[in-house]
């Protein structure tokens, strides 16, 4: 049975989610270069309640993938074994939750992992304290969920749910159940349902990706299916993190709305995927494989259309600057 027909999505919710597509210059927008003023607090802090003793590299990836993104701090909170594994790829993380214009949290932590999920209780107060935006990923979808529906106010909260973890969501929220495969089947009244109901906005991941929020449905389809492996999503959310504190800081005028920021992270990691499997001779990246790409994009890519059919061109000089590396816009 289909989404619709189980949830009673009306015809009128698909003509209001008008699908968008989203190019270059869009992302661009959500993409800030530092300013003369900016100072580590004022570029962004991002935090991250990510990754657990089973699932430490998700914690790794997320907070490798912020600092590539470019971001004034990012902060982290966890047990030993993992805050120890996320210092020993980044020096420059600061293990505490002291202050912070983005959270992101669930990555690799399973919501049965109780003292997981309390720390992620705990770290969405105090981002409600914070006012800061909210990036709920994996193991802090029900949670997130279950707290604005109880009144808790997040003033800007992003979510980035597999298919199978929309459908679980959806079955939770609707108490009627949905599987993986009617997400799939109809994801624009999937994702707009939980838009809808949660006032979120919903990324809905997969080689098509599909994001929901105030304005239409917005699609960006992966050039390619590289990203395919394991930890992408963590690497994801770890961007989308740091592009989320860094807007948070600029004038109101100039801060682009969660949608549009969303959809600048789903952009720029769909393109260092395919850039990463360039750079792997046309194969399948790992998910670390994109960090670099992610770095040199966003100083070069968004500012500067790029775009699978014209990549060939710009190749040469991205892999050019990988190696190199240090190139600044
Ligand atoms: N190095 C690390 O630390 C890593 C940590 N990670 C972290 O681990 C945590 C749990 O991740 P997980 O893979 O065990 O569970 P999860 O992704 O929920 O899959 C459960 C079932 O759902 C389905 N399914 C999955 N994707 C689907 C899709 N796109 N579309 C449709 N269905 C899909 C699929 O079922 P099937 O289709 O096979 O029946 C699958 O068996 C999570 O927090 C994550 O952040 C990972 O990032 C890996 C690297
Ligand atoms: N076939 C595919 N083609 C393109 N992108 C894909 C494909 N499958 C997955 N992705 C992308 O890879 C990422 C996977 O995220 P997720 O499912 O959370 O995996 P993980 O939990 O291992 O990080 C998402 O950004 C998704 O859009």
């Amino acid at each position: 049975m289909s989404v619709r027909r189980r949830l009673g999505v009306s015809p009128k919710s698909d003509q209001d989610g008008r699908v968008r597509e989203f190019e270059a210059q869009d992302a661009a927008a959500s993409v800030f270069a530092p300013r003369e003023d900016d100072h580590k607090y004022r570029r962004g802090v991002a935090a991250f309640v990510t990754g657990s003793t089973h699932y430490p590299g998700a914690a790794v990836l997320g907070t490798r993938a912020a600092l590539a993104t470019g971001i004034g701090m990012v902060r982290y909170s966890g047990g030993e074994s993992e805050t120890k594994a996320v210092l020993w790829q980044s020096p420059e993380v600061v293990a505490d939750l002291a202050s912070f214009d983005a959270l992101v949290v669930g990555s690799g932590v399973d919501p049965k992992d109780v003292r997981r999920t309390s720390e992620a209780r705990e770290a969405l107060d105090r981002a409600r304290e914070l006012d800061a935006t909210v990036i709920a990923d994996s193991g802090a979808l029900g949670q997130i969920a279950k707290r604005v529906l109880g009144g808790h106010h997040v003033r800007r909260c992003i979510l980035t749910p597999h298919a199978a973890e929309l459908a679980a969501l959806i079955t939770k929220l609707e108490d009627t159940e949905v599987r993986a495969s009617d997400v799939i089947k109809e994801p624009e009244q999937a994702v707009r349902l939980v838009t809808d109901r949660l006032g979120c906005t919903l990324v809905l991941k997969g080689h098509r990706t599909y994001i929901a929020g105030d304005g239409p449905t917005i699609i960006v389809d992966a050039p390619g299916a590289w990203l395919a492996t394991a930890g992408t999503g963590d690497v994801l959310a770890g961007a989308m993190g740091a592009l989320s504190a860094v807007a948070s800081k600029r004038e109101v005028a100039e801060q682009p709305e969660p949608q549009q920021l969303a959809a600048a992270a789903v952009w720029l990691h769909a393109r260092a995927g395919w850039f990463a499997s360039q750079v792997n001779a046309g194969n399948t990246a790992a998910a670390a494989d994109l960090l670099a790409p992610i770095e040199q994009l966003q100083r070069h890519g968004p500012g500067s259309p790029i775009r699978a059919s014209d990549a060939t061109a710009v190749l040469p000089r991205l892999v050019g600057a990988l190696v190199a590396s240090k190139i600044r816009a």
